[in-house]
């Protein structure tokens, strides 16, 4: 079963005991004078990496703005910074994001689309379901007509351990409604690669 995240803040003593319980474990003196603040160190930073457990999609985007537009809106390179869920260790890229609003031309600010990158990368995460839920939650909340989410990333898991191949990047894709339509499909990708390639 899931767990609950929505009223649980990190738990800082829980979270300091096994950081220092990993430290003994690889060898290390947790008392030694470099390690002694640590655990408390890096229970703070898993509470900004996982920050995205105790936020949710709908108030991201719960405000919406009547510019009457309903074209293809597409912010490109909003950079991402995820937690691998298998490993516990960084994957980073950018992620594009597009949508075509809702037909009553209702629109969301530019910067939710990076705030709604932003809350599903900090959790523990896949770049799968990093990709389809910022897409999903686009048509759930803001009710786009159409929505394409592209993400790309390099995996650390990959680069400094394991198959250790850095600088591969893996690619992945949501296309949702109407950005289903080739046609579409292509003015958006023509738009999102943007002459980078
Ligand atoms: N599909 C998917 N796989 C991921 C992602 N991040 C890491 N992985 C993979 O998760 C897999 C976990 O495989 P396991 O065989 O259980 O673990 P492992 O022995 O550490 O695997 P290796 O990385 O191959 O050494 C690896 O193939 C990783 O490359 C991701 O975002 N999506
Ligand atoms: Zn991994």
């Amino acid at each position: 079963m899931a767990a609950d995240h929505s009223q649980h803040e990190v738990d800082q003593a829980r979270a300091e005991a096994a950081v220092r319980e990993l430290l003994i474990a690889i060898g290390e003196d947790p008392d030694r004078d470099g390690l002694v603040e640590t655990p408390a160190r890096v229970a703070r930073a898993y509470g900004e990496f996982f920050a995205g457990l105790r936020l949710d999609a709908a108030d991201v985007l719960s405000k919406t703005f009547e510019i009457d537009h309903e074209e293809m809106i597409l912010v490109r390179d909003i950079e991402v910074y995820s937690m691998c869920e298998h490993h516990l260790v960084p994957f980073h890229g950018v992620a594009h994001v597009g949508y075509i609003p809702a037909k009553d031309g209702r629109v969301t600010g530019l910067s939710k689309l990076a705030r709604l990158v932003e809350m599903y990368a900090r959790r523990p995460q896949v770049q799968e379901r990093l990709t389809t839920q910022v897409a999903d939650a686009l048509c759930t909340h803001v009710g786009a007509q159409g929505v394409i989410v592209v993400v790309e990333c390099e995996h650390l898991c990959m680069s400094m351990r394991g198959i250790r191949k850095p600088g591969s990047r893996t690619i992945t894709s949501a296309v949702r409604g109407q950005l289903r339509d080739p046609a579409t499909r292509a003015e958006a990708m023509a738009l999102l690669l943007g002459g980078k390639r």
